[in-house]
């Protein structure tokens, strides 16, 4: 794909949405769920939100997305994303978002015990943007079982995940209103990743619902 035709495809996504308005639909018995090793598992819901190309377009423009950097060894390197986080008592930039993180409460309250309360965004610009093998276990999820829930809007990107210590990786592709949710002991026995890719792709946002406590 050229990046024309991403931006194309982008466009088409939002000329076909511009009718539609944007909708949750139903968790329940559309969360299909995967065991992996050692008490993780994964949900998907692919579309849970549709017309979310709307949502896109608010949250790229009005999130006041920061930049940040790193030390790596003996070097200051840029993180490869731009990153926003809403803490329990901030408010969130679009009232769908409160939607989604109430909707997943919800449905995942009498398995967890308790609500999603913080929203990490984070906004991949292009096929150069990622995130680094790792798992959410700064907190409490370093040594309790959680669940993160993550959202993705715009361009579809895979994201992986592969046992700790070592194994074959498994790849969803995330993008257009689809919904991911890492539970169990995922964040400490499990790593997840969004690669690089040397395609041209169109920009993707990821949301991702965490409980108290949990990073
Ligand atoms: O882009 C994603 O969906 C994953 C983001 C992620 O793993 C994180 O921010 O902890
Ligand atoms: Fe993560």
């Amino acid at each position: 794909m050229t990046s024309a035709d991403a931006r194309y495809a982008l466009q088409a996504s939002l000329f076909d949405d511009a009718t539609g308005g944007v909708e949750l639909g139903e968790l329940g018995p559309t969360v299909q769920r995967r065991t992996l090793t050692v008490g993780a598992w994964v949900d998907v819901r692919p579309g849970w939100m549709t017309g979310s190309e709307e949502l896109f377009t608010t949250l790229a423009d009005s999130v006041p997305w920061r930049a940040e950097r790193r030390q790596m060894y003996d070097r200051v390197v840029d993180v490869p994303r731009l990153v926003r986080f809403y803490g329990e008592n901030e408010s969130l930039p679009d009232p769908l978002l409160v939607a989604a993180r109430e909707a997943l409460s919800t449905h995942y309250q009498p398995e967890m015990g308790e609500r999603f309360v913080t929203s990490g965004l984070c906004f991949y610009r292009d096929g150069s943007d990622s995130v680094a093998w790792h798992g959410d276990d700064t907190g409490r999820s370093r040594t309790e079982d959680t669940l993160v829930a993550i959202l993705s809007l715009g361009t579809a990107r895979p994201l992986l995940l592969r046992p700790r210590g070592g194994g074959p990786s498994i790849r969803y592709s995330l993008g257009h209103g689809d919904l991911l949710v890492m539970g169990g002991s995922c964040q400490r026995t499990w790593e997840h990743c969004v690669p690089k890719s040397s395609r041209l792709l169109g920009p993707r946002i990821s949301v991702q619902f965490r409980t108290r406590g949990v990073r």
